[in-house]
């Protein structure tokens, strides 16, 4: 409306941030899948960041859902930075320290940077961030495309997304950050009927539950 009434008819934007997302797990079926096998359970986490994603204005494509195989991860990651579309990439799941937790592993076949991995705060602890080379990408003069590896507990997913990856998106997408937003509890006392967020701390780590705010 501003640039139409001053008679401005064309503007530069920037073009949709591309971000890849899949999820990582050998017990995942599609959330469309019609049979439910017991040891079996949806995948949750994918449907929810790429809905998440159209939501805040980004391009999301999904690339499924990899069994707990290193190599089938690093066969998929390899096809998708070879077409050059993804400016970014979420997977979800196995970056915790379990056997099957193959994720670092995977990223460091495929010549990459850890730039961290876990932060002191519960859920999101084994967040893991990375940048993977590819010179085949067509993204202008950028060397790396970032990976956001975030833990598959659903829950940590949500966290990580929302304090950690959209951040990090806004930044790639030159937007600025978002305000937060303050709220005051009534009380910290975990046993206070008028509160039932809990705030607990361990000597490493400040750990958050689940609870409403009154
Ligand atoms: N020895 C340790 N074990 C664990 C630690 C630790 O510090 N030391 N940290 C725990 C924490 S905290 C988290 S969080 C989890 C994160 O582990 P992963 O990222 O490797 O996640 P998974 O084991 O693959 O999955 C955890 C949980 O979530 C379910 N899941 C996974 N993906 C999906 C999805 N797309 N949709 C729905 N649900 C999903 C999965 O089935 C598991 O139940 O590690 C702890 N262990
Ligand atoms: O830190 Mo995990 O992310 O407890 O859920």
């Amino acid at each position: 409306m501003a640039s139409a009434s001053l008679g401005i008819s064309t503007i530069s934007v920037y073009r949709r941030l591309r971000v890849a997302v899949l999820s990582t797990g050998s017990e995942l079926l599609s959330y469309k899948a019609s049979r439910d096998e017991s040891g079996h359970i949806r995948d949750s986490n994918g449907p929810y960041l790429r809905a998440a994603l159209r939501q805040l204005g980004f391009d999301a494509t999904t690339l499924g859902i990899v069994e707990d195989d290193h190599r089938e991860f690093e066969e998929i990651i390899r096809k998708a930075l070879a077409t050059g579309r993804h400016y970014a990439f979420i997977t979800t799941g196995a970056v915790s320290v379990g056997k099957l937790d193959f994720v670092e592993e995977g990223l460091l076949n495929l010549d990459a940077t850890i730039r961290f991995h876990r932060v002191a705060v519960r859920p999101k602890y084994p967040v893991l961030f990375a940048l993977v080379p590819s010179d085949e990408r067509k993204l202008g003069s950028e060397q790396h495309v970032p990976f956001l590896c975030l833990p598959g507990n659903p829950m940590a997913t949500v966290v990580c997304f929302h304090f950690l990856t959209i951040s990090y998106l806004r930044f790639l997408h030159d937007q600025r950050e978002e305000a937060p937003i303050h709220a005051q509890l009534n009380s910290t006392d975990p046993a206070s009927p008028s509160t039932s967020i809990i705030f607990r701390k361990t000597d490493h780590l400040r750990v958050f539950w689940h609870g409403t705010l009154n």
